[in-house]
């Protein structure tokens, strides 16, 4: 069964405290997003695995260990890329794939209108990055598309998740681990999530 990882940095309860604020401004709320992607990322990142390589310093040969695997991130337009240069900030030699899904206001289903994911997307390590999981339906859509693509190593990365979400990520993936910084109360009757932050693509670009 998948993990769920409750990130509970200071800083990141911080700066998640502060967007949910109504009145702050679009570029106000963009920077906050960046910062508290890149404080994820640091979080998310904890278990990577490394390999031993050697380095000349200095003074000797050093053995020495790196990043094992490559690392993806893939972002669940539009919402997602206010995360992608926060977690670039921490693993600048990610590749970033994009996956553009929207709920329809009626059934809450994700319709998929765009995708384009690094080449060889099944070999190594995929953050998949979305700030809300709300019903579950986007999140749970793109990986499936990325498991149809071959990959097998798929972590969840969201700022806000709804029980529901957690539930239908973790019944149709099971093996999926999800990290978030908070697990709000519920959904509302038009799938948003209570108290959540309202609609974080609308607040990201503006275009409430
Ligand atoms: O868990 P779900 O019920 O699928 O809801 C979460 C999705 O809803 C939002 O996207 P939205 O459809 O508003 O698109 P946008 O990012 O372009 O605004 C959000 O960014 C997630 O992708
Ligand atoms: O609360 C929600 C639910 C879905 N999408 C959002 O942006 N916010
Ligand atoms: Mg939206």
């Amino acid at each position: 069964m998948s993990e769920l990882h409750l990130l509970d940095h200071p800083l990141i309860q911080h700066k998640l405290s502060l967007m949910r604020d109504k009145n702050i401004s679009c570029k106000k709320f963009r920077e906050l997003l960046e910062e508290v992607a890149m404080l994820m990322a640091y979080e998310v990142t904890r278990n990577l695995p490394l390999e031993e390589t050697k380095v000349q310093t200095p003074i000797a040969e050093a053995r020495v260990k790196v990043l094992a695997a490559r690392m993806s991130i893939i972002a669940i337009l539009r919402a997602g890329l206010g995360m992608v240069n926060g977690m670039l900030r921490l693993i600048p030699t990610a590749r970033v794939g994009h996956i553009g899904l929207y709920r329809d206001p009626h059934t809450l289903e994700p319709v998929q209108y765009y995708y384009k994911l690094p080449k060889d997307v099944a070999d190594g390590e995929l953050i998949v990055v979305d700030p809300m999981l709300a019903t579950g339906g986007s999140a749970a859509g793109a990986i499936q598309l990325l498991k149809e693509k071959g990959a097998r190593d798929i972590t969840l990365l969201s700022l806000i998740a709804a029980p529901e979400g957690i539930q239908r990520v973790r019944r149709e993936h099971p093996e999926v681990d999800i990290y978030t910084a908070a697990v709000d109360e519920r959904l509302n009757d038009h799938g948003y999530i209570v108290p959540g932050l309202g609609d974080a693509g609308d607040r990201l670009f503006g275009t409430e």
